[in-house]
């Protein structure tokens, strides 16, 4: 036994051996001329073609669409197939889904054609000790076939397996909500840009109280745009809608951002502005979100300086780190993405890398956003959610109560057309607190609630009113003490200039010796 294995192996150590030597040795011309032509004899020998999809395409960012569909497309066969396989979840966190674990290989038949899949990933240029996987290990997939079925393979084969991954995306596709990640995870190991939670929300179009017919337009609105992939095209416009919903807190822009993504069956992209450092950073979120997804910034009034004061305050500050050269804290840290870099995005060249997407903003102040920002074209449709009506509040006794008519129906529509209350105030009273509670109860509280919300506004409109009367009177009165102050200095100046002119006559007279 140990003389069968000791001839193989001092002929593997003597062609290392000679393969050192050669390379220590040889000129770097000749070399080089000697490994071209010796790839040549081995292609020639061996007829075998491979083609590699690697995980992560060269700027590191993105994975690569074939990558994700040709995994995909491996999950259907690999659990039967592959030995070593990988567990991941998927739709509602409920089934798992299996595929080949790296240096695995499963064999495939197309057309009568046999091939390979093999996944591996290329170890890493420095060689490091530790736990984790090191930052430049790459995945990828190689596939192996017979040089005669070039063609076939390259052409029909990889269509094939690109469609069907897709498809199996698709179908398997568990919905996400992403937020994005602050820059120190955005290489490096577990590089990732977004990080994401399953998006469970059960919100929907028939159960948000607005006006109805607000309510079919929108859903219209989206419905078409979803499916007019053609039309965008023809017309050559990106394919994304921007929406602008703005309205009091409590009013349901969040809830909407919800209804639209279970409706589009989309994703959400929750861009959190504050945490973005510039407009750079901002791009590469961008590249990084996937088609059928809403980009949502919430609250973009308060995530970005819009009125154009930020170069302003820059300069201040810049000015006073001229006074004191210790830079101030946390300075570092601020977000420098500007209205420019924000509209870039929204509109510009780097929207376009993706398509079928919402660009959603939330806001309680519109009145405080820069026009250029809102303008249509970028913010395509401006929806306002505002204080509940009585088609609004139908809507949520529907939900809340089942109740399709009641009695205190009409007293509600009454005081809701009185008062200004929100659909998130209306919703809480209108649910049931114990378990004895019926819905006349709640519809009770909900009558009592806008009658002390009434009685609120009352006095508080009251109060402002007199505030309003004795701000008028007080600047009414400085106003008259000002004129007066005024009067009496023009006598005063008077007086004495008559004085002056007194004399100076006497002392002309004095001078000339003249008596009248
Ligand atoms: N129009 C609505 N229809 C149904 N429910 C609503 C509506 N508006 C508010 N609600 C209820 O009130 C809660 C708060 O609403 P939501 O978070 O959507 O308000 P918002 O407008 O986003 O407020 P903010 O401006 O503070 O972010 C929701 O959980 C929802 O249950
Ligand atoms: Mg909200």
């Amino acid at each position: 036994m140990g003389e069968m294995w000791a001839k193989p192996g001092s002929l593997v150590a003597g062609a290392m051996f000679l393969w050192v030597m050669f390379q220590q040795y040889t000129p770097h011309q000749f070399r080089s001329y000697i490994e071209k032509y010796s790839q040549k004899l081995v292609s020639f020998v061996y007829p075998y073609i491979q083609i590699t999809f690697q995980e992560f395409s060269e700027n590191r960012f993105r994975r690569s669409e074939a990558y994700v569909a040709i995994e995909n497309y491996l999950s259907v066969d690999a659990p039967t197939r592959a030995k070593r396989l990988k567990a991941g979840v998927i739709k509602d966190s409920q089934s798992l889904v299996l595929s080949m674990d790296d240096r695995e290989e499963v064999t495939e038949e197309f057309k009568g054609v046999k091939l390979w899949w093999a996944s591996d990933k290329s170890p890493p240029k420095m060689q490091t000790f530790s736990f984790s996987p090191a930052a430049d290990e790459k995945r990828y997939y190689k596939l192996t076939f017979h040089k005669n079925h070039r063609e076939m393979i390259v052409g029909s084969y990889l269509n094939h397996v690109m469609k069907e991954g897709k498809a199996i995306e698709v179908k398997n596709r568990q919905r996400k909500l992403y937020t994005n990640n602050s820059r120190d995870t955005w290489y490096g190991y577990k590089k990732a840009v977004w990080s994401h939670v399953a998006f469970e929300h059960p919100a929907r179009f028939e159960t948000l109280a607005m006006e109805p017919k607000k309510k079919e337009e929108i859903v219209n609105d989206l419905t078409i745009f979803s499916r007019r992939k053609e039309y965008y095209s023809k017309i050559g416009k990106a394919w994304k809608r921007g929406y602008l919903l703005y309205g009091p807190p409590g009013t349901g822009k969040s809830t909407m951002i919800a209804a639209m993504a279970n409706l589009l069956d989309y994703d959400i992209y929750d861009l959190e502005l504050t945490s973005v450092k510039d407009n750079t950073e901002l791009r590469k979120l961008l590249i990084d979100t996937r088609s059928k997804s809403i980009i949502v910034i919430e609250d973009i009034d308060c995530s970005l300086d819009l009125t154009g004061q930020r170069k302003k305050k820059e300069k201040e500050e810049d000015e006073e780190s001229k006074d004191n050269p210790i830079p101030k804290k946390g300075k570092e840290d601020e977000s420098k993405v500007t209205l420019s870099g924000l509209l870039n995005v929204i509109d510009g060249l780097w929207s376009t890398c993706g398509e079928e997407r919402l660009i959603v903003f939330t806001t309680n102040y519109v009145e405080k956003l820069d026009p250029a920002l809102i303008r249509r074209g970028r913010m395509d449709k401006h929806i306002e959610l505002s204080y509940c009506c009585f088609e609004a509040f139908k809507v949520l006794a529907k939900n809340y109560l089942d109740l399709d008519s009641h009695l205190l129906f009409a007293s509600i529509g009454r005081l809701l057309e009185e008062t200004n209350m929100t659909p998130a105030d209306v919703a809480e009273y209108l649910m049931p607190k114990t378990i004895t509670d019926d819905p006349g109860t709640c519809l009770e509280n909900l009558i009592q609630a806008l009658g002390t919300a009434k009685e609120e506004a009352r006095v508080k409109a009251e109060k402002e009113a007199k505030e309003k009367e004795e701000e008028e009177e007080r600047v009414k009165a400085e106003k008259e003490a000002k004129e007066k102050e005024a009067t009496a200095g023009e006598v005063k100046e008077k007086e004495m200039s008559d004085e002056r002119v007194t004399e100076n006559g006497l002392a002309a007279v004095k001078e000339n010796g003249v008596v009248s």
